[in-house]
């Protein structure tokens, strides 16, 4: 696998892709980004005022990128909370705080068909699936809030193990500094194998291609949607939609995609079924391996599911949500760490603080056993491989997991102070009235001004400062739970139902990061703070310097040559905050360039 990554034409196609994937969340950005089709119009109540333009402007798009935060701060103070303007090629409606809850929450309004509109992404979608095609069809939403969920602590264990293995192999053995110049790619790489484990099992994520496919479906699938964009003549449309649209989408690159994991899934799919079978038979239970696509194979009668083509397109449709939008959240807060050294430290005290506690608890349980042993005259317990073997006694588990609230509480800080901006575009179905009267017709759009629930001054003084540990000890205020001052995951009936899962992979992967690194800084400090506040599906191209725990307490830590040196292989005995001995291997003594 890192061989995958460490090729350079797969690496200069990942880098390249990046800026250009989406994920359900930033297709919402990228359909008022790259429309070339016109707008439907404002809608038709003209109370609702539209922005002033600046001199020799005739649309809003150059005063919102100068400064979008700024912008939108003018406007609300100008407009008041709904107000029209004209980005991107669209006239849009922008809906802010108190009235954002009545978007998410009417079901005429549409984000999908606001994306849709711009982008045929049904068509798309619909071609690769065989059953649960109909508009709104909330199938995958469903067994991701039911079935996946409520299961996700016993995924715990896969994610740390597959993070912890591949951080080693793509951020470097973890005991050297090092510049990594690609951090969104190499996250890429981390998330997409991850995710390939928990959607489609241990076996199946084995084959390559299965996290090749769940790493460039989202760039596929993103270029073809913006196929006809630069060029709206007819024929070139009408040539367009033949090659992905009609043909049953058999030009859809997705459908290669989709059959590479059919192609991996077929043979031990039908060993689980031999399996199962063969465990009835002998009246013995069957142990169901724990991934989606065993969900999948379980509720199909349920949900309707024809056959593995069809599962596998069902999964295919989920890897377009969630991978992008994972790997954006990992790297903006890696990016975070950057900014704020002195926060990410408290959470490695606080990670320390729980393993150390952790640890102490598993040592008791052994002492009792061993007593219990002693007192009953029996063989002292031997604890090397079973559940108290000592070598776990500091893996990162669902229960320590659980434990670290400062964590908790510093995303969702990162969730609300990143998202300043304008996203998630809905379309009006019928004609909406809010609750103050105003109304937004039928077939125009609104988008969410993301500002003024996030920076709305009802939230403290403070807004425009992070402060990541406000929210420690409030339970209300988890980084999953959506309210009006908690839009990221969106709200409603549509709210992301991965986010459960995508917390859970962020808190693992920041927890194994921090152990690596004790610092994290810019490149560019300057460039890497205009990122902070970056949408999901705008680049986040900034590099990070990584100096490792070890090496920040050796001498050549203070200083960041960007020289690579030849490579020593030493072993050796090092102490961590948390007085544990642990054996290091160390390689490498300066500073590497990851290209
Ligand atoms: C940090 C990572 C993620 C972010 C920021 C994110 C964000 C979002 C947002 C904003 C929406 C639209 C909500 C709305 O319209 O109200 C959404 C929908 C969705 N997300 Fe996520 N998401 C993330 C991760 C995931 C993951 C890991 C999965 C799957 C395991 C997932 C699956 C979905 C699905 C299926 C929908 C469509 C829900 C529906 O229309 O009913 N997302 N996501």
């Amino acid at each position: 696998m890192s061989g995958f990554l460490a090729d350079p034409e797969t690496r200069k196609i990942l880098r390249a892709a990046v800026p250009v994937t989406i994920g359900l969340a930033s297709l919402a950005y990228l359909a008022v980004k790259l429309t070339s089709k016109p707008s439907n119009g404002f809608t038709a109540d003209e109370s609702i005022p539209t922005v002033r333009l600046r001199e020799g402007e005739s649309v809003h798009d150059i005063e919102y990128r100068e400064n979008p935060e700024r912008f939108l701060e003018y406007c609300e103070k100008t407009y008041g909370p709904i107000f029209n303007i004209h980005l991107m090629n669209q006239k849009l409606t922008v809906v802010g705080h108190p009235y954002i809850k009545e978007v998410f929450t009417n079901s005429n309004f549409s984000s999908t068909d606001a994306i849709d509109e711009v982008t045929g992404l049904r068509k798309y979608s619909a071609s690769i699936v065989k059953s649960n095609c109909e508009i709104d069809n909330s199938t995958m939403h469903e067994l991701l809030r039911d079935v996946l969920t409520p299961k996700l602590q016993l995924f715990t264990e896969r994610i740390a193990g597959h993070l912890d293995l591949t951080l080693g192999y793509t951020f470097g053995g973890g005991f050297e500094t090092k510049v990594v110049d690609d951090p969104l790619g190499l996250v890429f790489h981390i998330i997409a194998g991850t995710m390939a484990k928990v959607f489609m099992g241990m076996e199946i994520a084995q084959d390559p291609k299965v996290t090749e496919s769940f790493i460039f479906c989202t760039r596929d699938f993103g270029q073809m949607l913006q196929a006809g964009v630069p060029d709206r003549s007819f024929w070139h449309m009408f040539s367009v939609n033949t090659k992905y649209g009609y043909l049953d989408g058999a030009l859809n690159p997705l459908h290669k995609h989709v059959q590479a994991l059919v192609t991996a899934s077929t043979p031990v799919i039908l060993e689980r079924r031999r399996r199962e079978a063969e465990c009835k038979e002998k009246g013995i239970p069957y142990e169901r391996p724990l991934d989606i696509m065993q969900i999948l194979l379980d509720e199909s009668d349920k949900y309707g599911f024809v056959d593995l083509e069809d599962m596998c397109g069902h999964i295919m449709l989920t890897v377009l949500a969630s991978v992008h939008t994972t790997v954006d959240a990992c790297t903006n807060m890696l990016y975070f760490f950057a900014a704020y050294p002195q926060h990410a430290e408290t959470l490695y005290n606080e990670q320390q603080d729980v393993l150390d506690e952790q640890a102490r608890e598993r040592e008791k349980e052994r002492a009792k056993l061993v007593a219990k042993a002693y007192e009953q005259g029996a063989a002292v317990p031997e604890f090397d491989g079973t559940d108290l073997d000592p070598k776990k006694d500091r893996e990162v588990t669902t229960s320590a997991i659980r434990k670290m609230v400062y964590f908790d509480s510093y995303l969702r800080e990162v969730f609300r102070y990143r998202s300043a901006r304008l996203n998630l575009a809905h379309k009006a179905r019928k004609t909406v009235v809010f609750s103050n009267g105003q109304y937004i017709s039928k077939g125009s759009k609104v988008i969410i001004n993301m500002r003024s629930a996030h920076y709305n001054p009802e939230q403290g003084e403070d807004v425009n400062e992070f402060k990541p540990f406000k929210y420690v000890g409030q339970t209300a205020k988890s980084p999953a739970k959506a309210a009006t001052d908690m839009i990221f995951f969106g709200m409603g009936a549509h709210i992301c139902p991965g986010r459960f899962l995508a917390i859970n992979e962020m808190k693992i992967l920041g927890t194994l990061f921090l152990q690596r690194y004790s610092r994290v800084e810019f490149k560019d400090r300057e460039a890497g703070m205009r990122r902070l506040t970056q949408i999901v599906g705008e680049p986040l191209d900034q590099a990070l310097i990584l100096t490792s725990r070890h090496h920040a307490s050796t001498e050549e830590a203070t200083s960041v040559s960007t020289e690579t040196s030849s490579t020593s292989t030493t072993t050796a005995t090092t102490t961590t905050n948390s007085s544990t001995t642990i054996s290091v291997t160390l390689e490498s003594s300066s500073t590497m360039v990851i290209v």
